[in-house]
């Protein structure tokens, strides 16, 4: 198979543009695959509740200062449940809050620096209730518990607040990512067809370039007949489709004459010029069954399935007919050139392709001796003079093929 150099450079650079597309969907898929993973923890953060643990705790700062200007004003133990009951709900809300920010991964590293007023806040709770109750038994107390109480107040006030602020931030955050993505889908979705569609393109167009080095592989490129190579693959099975249908399949070589005179002549363009038409005048004359092909530079060959020897003499003289009477003014005025044919068909034996090849290369061989522009036949032994009948009763007659018995020549008046 002959590939040009071009061709070969244009197999190359769509390599190099799939590999090109691999590469850029490999770094857009690591890329939107770290993004995805950012925003997956992002949008899969609720934030809701940790807010309303938040906006609850704030409002205690409130409780404690009413629990404790009623205890401050009347120290007796009557109002004890109220301040166990405020620090059992602040301890409570604590351990919920604390409990949120290490559920909330991307929010911790944002208020860890809060972590000594927690600390202090969950020392002060139990001091409250100790002064407390100190203070019933003696007023002395009285003083630290309020002083105590005025601290945690502003403890838990920057606490909240902090923690107010930094969830806020996450859940703007987290609305952001969300408005990204949102806005990201559209190019996103837009990207993957673009280089699926790229990427498609280039297969098809691999493909193409395939087939068509494929048809090149089988294609005669002047004259756009099949080839040598494919005429051999089709003979094979379509002879032995012959033989086993019982069916004649008759072979033909046909070769110019003195074609050499023409290129001498007029020159290798006119030649190909002649090469063209005489092709498309047999092509016009063969069915759609036959193949024929070019084998040689100014020889082709016809191979007729399901054709029997009459038949195929019958269209041998056409052929030769119409090449002769065909002007070729096209090259100059008044040229005409002719064909010598060389015939066989195939008889009831077990004949190779090689073989009626052979035996069609003789006949051809005949036509040309014996004053050219003329078809000849040479059968196989087994054919039986002026009939196309298949005798399998002769199919174990010895060799030689081309024994001078069964030469047949067809030379038309
Ligand atoms: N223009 C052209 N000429 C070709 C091509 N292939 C082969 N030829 C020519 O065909 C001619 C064949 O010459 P020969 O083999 O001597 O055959 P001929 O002149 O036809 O003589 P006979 O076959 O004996 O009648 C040569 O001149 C080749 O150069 C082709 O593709 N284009």
């Amino acid at each position: 198979m002959n590939i040009s150099l071009e061709d070969k450079d244009h197999f190359f650079s769509r390599w190099r543009l799939v590999t090109g597309f691999a590469v850029m969907a490999g770094i857009a898929a690591i890329v939107i695959g770290v993004y995805v993973n950012h925003a997956r923890q992002q949008v899969g953060t609720d934030y809701t509740a940790m807010v309303g643990d938040v906006v609850r705790a704030q409002q205690q700062n409130s409780q404690l200062d009413q629990v404790l200007d009623v205890f401050m004003a009347n120290p007796v133990s009557v109002h004890l449940p109220e301040i166990n009951h405020f620090l059992w709900l602040a301890e409570r809300n604590l351990e919920g809050i604390q409990n949120s920010i290490s559920h909330h991964p991307l929010l911790e590293p944002h208020v860890s620096y809060l972590s000594d007023d927690f600390k202090l806040l969950e020392s002060q709770l139990p001091k409250l209730e100790r002064l407390a109750l100190q203070s019933i038994h003696d007023p002395s107390f009285l003083e630290p518990l309020q002083q105590l109480g005025m601290e945690m107040e502003v403890n838990m006030a920057w606490i909240y607040s902090e923690l107010n602020n930094a969830v806020h931030a996450a859940a703007g955050e987290q609305y952001r990512v969300t408005q990204q993505l949102t806005r990201a889908v559209i190019p996103l979705i837009l990207f993957v067809l673009l280089m699926t569609a790229s990427l498609f393109a280039a297969v098809i167009n691999l493909q193409q370039q395939r087939n068509k080095m494929h048809k090149l592989m089988l294609t005669d490129e002047l004259t756009g007949l099949k080839n040598r190579r494919y005429l051999v693959s089709i003979a094979t099975t379509q002879l032995a489709n012959a033989q086993r249908q019982h069916h004649p399949l008759s072979l033909m070589i046909l070769d110019l004459d003195y074609f050499k005179h023409v290129n001498d002549t007029y020159g290798h363009p006119a030649g190909d010029e002649v090469l063209r038409l005489i092709t498309g005048c047999i092509e016009s004359l063969c069915r759609q069954s036959d193949t024929l092909a070019r084998i040689g530079g100014e020889e082709f060959c016809l191979l007729m399935p399901n054709t029997s020897l009459e038949e195929a003499k019958c269209v041998a003289m056409r052929i030769r007919q119409e090449v002769a009477s065909l002007e070729l003014d096209c090259v100059t005025a008044g040229l005409h050139i002719t064909v010598s044919i060389g015939l066989t068909t195939t008889a009831s034996g077990q004949q190779t392709f090689e073989q009626l090849y052979s035996l069609a290369d003789q006949a051809l061989y005949q036509a040309k001796e014996t004053g050219r522009n003329r078809v000849d036949v040479v059968l196989p032994p087994v054919h039986m003079e002026g009939s196309d009948n298949f005798h399998t009763s002769n199919a174990e007659k010895p060799k030689p093929y081309f024994a001078t018995s069964v030469l047949k020549n067809v030379k038309e008046t």
